[in-house]
């Protein structure tokens, strides 16, 4: 039998301490049936839970466990209180979304208008089932656990907005990357297009637009073209998010859609939404779009806009490379975009062929001795006469700290400015060969800004189009999540689960081995480095633990951990 745990907001209010009754006992004894083999109530009862499960509510007087149980993981009690957690046979874990009917009492359902869609009325079994669910580790042993679930994205067969009620808006956050405004077009036409929705608006220059630039009314006509664009039509700003400020501007505007695209510091502001709307008790729906050009957002298989970065980084790479072979001695450095994690660097290292070394900051390196850059440069140089460095930006920040006066500047959001490596490293070479009496040349091409701000790509188009797609049928369902792709399938993710890690290169991994055989660059790692690294890898992976799960849960989540969707192959 599956049992389902939700814990309560610490502010919540009387509604959700109902269900301790005898009345809710009765409830959760239906909720046990399959509600995948007949249609949903038309007004489903109070805080009903959309999918087949037992409610096993924990009220305000299991917190002081639920203290010792945060104790024991990452997660806050506040947040622990937004943690949906269902349990079933075979160590079946779901780690589900927040839905409307946790915390609104009462809402109508509506059929959902695809069936009666053209285009879409033909596809059988079209809609999924609402208790589909996609696996986070798809590599199985014969004994395995079920292990950890997200909820399948996909249009459900009824919906919680009537279409002339929504009211949607569309905000873009963070820096730029390839694809942005093809996932502001297709939201803007698969809102009309497919659910009839006209009352959409976009969110000028990021969060603090919400609360000081008017509201932009978007429609199919005016988005029709914005794709073949690069940057965000809506413009977009770091900083300026005012949780309440925003709220009440939803809550003042009738706003009941939200759609939030933007990066692992976006998804927070996301869930920091969310947690204010329902707070308040607004009939609102969230979904987060990730954004970044980095990759470093967790859980799902990459982000939109990755494949044209890689892609558009080549044509860099081939540029150092030309420069490279027609001087003696020639070095080319390209720096490409990646704050905490190296995937850019590594993809298009791999992809080119060309590349002698690539540089990451998962990655530490030395320059100096035995083993060290500089002397792998050197060789390099007197075996091939050329070279092509590839250098991640958030690389060697820790050598440039030692030799420059440390600056802890941050940017409006908080992240940290990073000095300028490529830079850095160009004056060591330079001095070092120097010092040696040897002729080279270096030439350090800065791509970076150049590469995030095209039009995506083909293939980057049509992934923008199906993570818009299913992000609204997900808040028309009355879902709020982050949506994502895992194992290839498309998934809504809880909020707190995309941002309580970041993605990153693991170098005990066999993508990074397969980088360093293809370079034949150092590892620059002593075996110490290593078992640091696969620990801090192990930590950095495991997810925070489900506040008042049981041991199965936990160890469930533990051997999700064990193997990350993205990247190993
Ligand atoms: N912890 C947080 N809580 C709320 N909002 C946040 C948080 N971190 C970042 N933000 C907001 O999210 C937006 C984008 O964040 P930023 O880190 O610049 O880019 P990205 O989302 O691409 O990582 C900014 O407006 C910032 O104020
Ligand atoms: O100059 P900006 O706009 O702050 O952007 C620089 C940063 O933006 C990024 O491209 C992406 O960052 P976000 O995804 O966090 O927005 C980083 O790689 C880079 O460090
Ligand atoms: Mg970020």
């Amino acid at each position: 039998m599956a049992s389902h745990i939700i814990l309560p907001p610490e502010d919540a209010d009387e509604n959700h301490h109902q269900e301790e009754d005898g009345e809710e006992e009765e409830e959760r004894e239906e909720l046990g049936h399959d509600v995948g083999e007949r249609a949903p109530p038309e007004h489903p009862p109070k805080a009903a839970l959309p999918f087949s499960a037992t409610c096993v509510r924990i009220s305000r007087d299991s917190y002081p466990n639920l203290r010792a149980l945060r104790n024991a993981s990452s997660v806050s009690l506040a947040d622990a209180a937004y943690v949906k957690i269902s349990e079933g046979d075979f160590g079946y874990v779901l780690d589900d979304v927040p839905h409307l009917t946790d915390y609104v009492p009462d809402i109508p359902t509506y059929p959902n208008p695809l069936q009666d869609h053209p285009a879409y009325s033909t596809v059988k079994q079209y809609f999924v089932n609402e208790d589909d669910t996609v696996p986070q580790k798809v590599v199985v042993q014969k004994n395995s656990r079920r292990g950890v679930h997200f909820r399948r994205a996909g249009p459900r067969q009824r919906i919680y907005f009537g279409p002339d009620e929504v009211k949607a808006c569309i905000v873009t956050c963070g820096g730029l990357c390839p694809g942005l405004n093809t996932v502001i077009r297709e939201l803007v036409c698969g809102l009309s297009h497919m659910y009839n929705v006209n009352s959409i608006f976009g969110i000028q220059n990021g969060y603090k637009g919400f609360y000081s630039s008017n509201y932009l009314p978007l429609t199919p006509k005016s988005v029709n073209d914005i794709h073949k664009r690069g940057g965000t039509v809506l413009g977009t700003s770091r900083g300026g998010h005012d949780t309440k400020k925003i709220v009440d501007n939803i809550q003042d505007r009738g706003i009941n859609q939200v759609y939030i695209i933007g990066g692992d510091g976006t998804q927070k502001g996301a869930y920091e939404i969310f947690k204010e709307i329902r707070k308040r008790g607004l009939k609102v729906s969230v979904a987060g779009v990730p954004k970044t050009i980095d990759n470093d957002i967790a859980i799902i298989d990459k982000s939109f806009g990755f494949d044209t970065a890689v892609e558009e980084a080549q044509r860099a790479i081939d540029s150092a490379h030309v420069e490279a072979c027609s001087a003696e001695n020639g070095i080319g450095l390209v720096k490409l975009m990646g704050r905490y994690s190296g995937f850019i660097a590594m993809y298009a290292t791999l992809a080119s062929r060309d590349v002698d070394c690539c540089l990451i900051p998962e990655s530490p390196f030395y320059m100096d001795g035995e083993g060290g850059l500089l002397q792998y440069i050197e060789r390099r140089l007197k075996e091939n006469k050329h070279m092509v460095i590839v250098v991640a930006e958030g690389a060697g920040q820790d050598l440039i700290a030692k030799s420059i006066a440390k600056s802890d500047q941050q940017d409006a959001s908080g992240n940290k400015l990073l000095l300028d490596i490529g830079l850095w490293l160009t004056h060591k070479i330079k001095d070092y060969f120097k010092s040696k009496k040897m002729e080279m040349t270096i030439k350090y091409i800065d791509p970076t800004y150049m590469i995030r701000a095209i039009p995506s790509n083909a293939s980057d188009n049509v992934y923008c189009t199906l993570l818009a797609h299913s992000a609204i049928h997900g808040a028309m369902a009355g879902y709020s999540f982050t949506v994502g792709m895992v194992n290839g399938r498309h998934t809504f993710i809880p909020f707190y689960r995309v941002t309580s890690t970041r993605n990153k290169v693991k170098v005990t991994d066999r993508m990074w081995a397969r980088l360093l055989s293809s370079t034949n660059q150092p590892s620059f790692l002593s075996q110490k480095d290593i078992d640091e690294a696969s620990e801090a890898d192990r930590h950095a992976n495991r997810p925070p633990l489900p506040m008042g799960a049981s041991h199965r849960v936990a160890s469930s989540f533990e051997q999700s951990a064990s193997t990350s969707s993205n990247g190993e192959i």
